[in-house]
């Protein structure tokens, strides 16, 4: 297992339009991409871009979505999870389950198209945590 780069911070939100306004107005922001659906995820997306990482805006895309709980308990939003890249996502998913934690599910394809997996917020002290698979061209780059 190798911890690589903050990939995002995943952000809930009620309103992904209202949230735009507010990074662009309040910091500035200009470089927020196109929202889109992800039903296999269960949300709406819409990356907000900094120079050294990504904000995730994620609003919940029906009923069933795994953000519905949070949304409920934090009405307005708020900082939902952290997004790390590793090079290899079944490599994580094993030393994990090796080491006790408690993984959430398959990894499964996320917004970035690489495979995605959760990690409970009770193994980080209240984060909830997702791995994703560093794309393989960003990976060979990186040599
Ligand atoms: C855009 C696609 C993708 C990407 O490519 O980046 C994404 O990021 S999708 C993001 C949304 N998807 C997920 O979050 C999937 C994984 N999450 C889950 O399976 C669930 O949300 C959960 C983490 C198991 C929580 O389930 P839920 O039913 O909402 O809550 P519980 O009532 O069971 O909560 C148990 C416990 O955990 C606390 N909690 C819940 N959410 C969070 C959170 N985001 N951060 C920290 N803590 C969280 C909750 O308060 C409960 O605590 P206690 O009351 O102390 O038990
Ligand atoms: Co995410």
């Amino acid at each position: 297992m190798t911890l690589g780069r903050l990939n995002h911070v995943g952000v809930a939100t009620p309103s992904i339009e209202r949230s735009v306004d507010t990074y662009r107005s309040l910091l500035g922001a200009e470089a927020i991409g196109k929202p889109f659906d992800l039903p296999a995820q269960g949300v709406r997306v819409c990356f907000v871009d900094a120079p050294n990482t990504q904000i995730e805006l994620i609003e919940p895309f029906d009923e069933q979505s795994p953000i519905a709980g949070f949304l409920k308990k934090n009405p307005a939003g708020g900082q939902h999870h952290v997004c790390f890249e590793v090079p290899d996502i079944d490599a994580a998913v094993a030393h994990l389950k090796a080491q006790g934690a408690t993984v959430l599910g398959e990894p499964r394809i996320g917004a970035h198209g690489t495979p995605i997996v959760f990690v409970h917020p009770k193994d980080f002290g209240g984060l909830l945590v997702e791995l994703m698979e560093a794309p393989k061209d960003e990976q060979a780059g990186a040599h």
